[in-house]
């Protein structure tokens, strides 16, 4: 039978349908997003439901409006399309560097790992006494766009130094640092705000840019709460709990090396 007929190229081709869809999901997942794309999946699934019961006109109307509506979708999901091919095009940077680094190609210090001991010990200095911080991490998606916004340095990261930048009276202490590897990459960065209506009422702008640039790259961010003293980890447009410092350590530990 030519229906059972299955070659390897099928299953790779069903197994990369899969992924795709995964990955579709994995960056509509908590947005209004997520609504739309249910909705076409159904919409897609009853159209081809009426192909295969041969209703020809039903299935020429849905068939039409699904076509026309791949228009409309680029506009929708323009977002999550942007933040789809940036995880693309800039996936495993950091393996890309570590393997150019094995041949030389580029030099060793530019890759430091970062020295989390000493950021999470500015931020508990910090939230003791109630200034306020934000910290963004770069992991594979470059920070341009948004590096530009603010005053580009290249410091290597040290306690004192990020206690400094962000202590009250300091000229750069409005806006994010952005840390690359173990650089200070940028201050006074200006992210992107996120519109999400989940996001209580006693997170200020702080939290919310957090939430915004984690949303839209791959970055994490640590914030300290000029309000509450608290410090937090967001990841992925969200925060990210934790029970103690040592776990806190961990975490940014990992996300930060793979
Ligand atoms: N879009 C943004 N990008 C970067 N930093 C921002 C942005 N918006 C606000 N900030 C920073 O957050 C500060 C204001 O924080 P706000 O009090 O609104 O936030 P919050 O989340 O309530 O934080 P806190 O608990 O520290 O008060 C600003 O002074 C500025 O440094």
């Amino acid at each position: 039978m030519e229906f059972l007929d299955i070659r390897v190229i099928d299953i790779i081709d069903i197994v990369l349908v899969a992924f795709l869809l995964y990955y579709m999901y994995k960056l509509v997942k908590g947005t209004v997003a997520i609504n739309i794309f249910v909705g076409i999946v159904i919409l897609y699934a009853i159209w081809k439901l009426t192909e295969l019961l041969e209703m020809e006109l039903l299935s020429t109307i849905l068939g039409g409006f699904l076509g026309v509506g791949m228009f409309a979708l680029i506009v929708v999901f323009q977002q999550e399309i942007r933040k789809f091919l940036l995880m693309l095009g800039s996936t495993n940077f950091r393996a890309r560097r570590k393997f150019l680094k094995q041949f030389r190609l580029i030099s060793e210090d530019s890759i430091a790992v970062t020295d989390i001991q000493a950021i999470l010990n500015a931020c508990h200095r910090m939230a003791s006494n109630h200034l306020g911080a934000l910290i963004v991490f770069r992991r594979n998606n470059s920070l341009d766009f948004v590096k530009n916004s603010g005053d580009q340095m290249r410091i290597q990261v040290n306690q004192p130094i990020i206690e400094s930048i962000f202590y009250k009276n300091s000229p750069l202490h409005d806006g994010a640092m952005v840390i690359e590897d173990n650089w200070i990459a940028a201050t006074r960065v200006i992210l992107p705000v996120s519109n999400e209506k989940r996001i209580p009422q006693r997170f200020g702008l702080r939290h919310r840019a957090a939430i915004g640039i984690t949303e839209k790259t791959d970055a994490v961010c640590l914030v300290v709460s000029e309000e509450s003293g608290q410090i937090s980890y967001i990841k992925e447009g969200d925060f990210v709990l934790y029970e103690d410092t040592e776990e806190l350590a961990h975490k940014l530990e990992t996300d930060l090396s793979f």
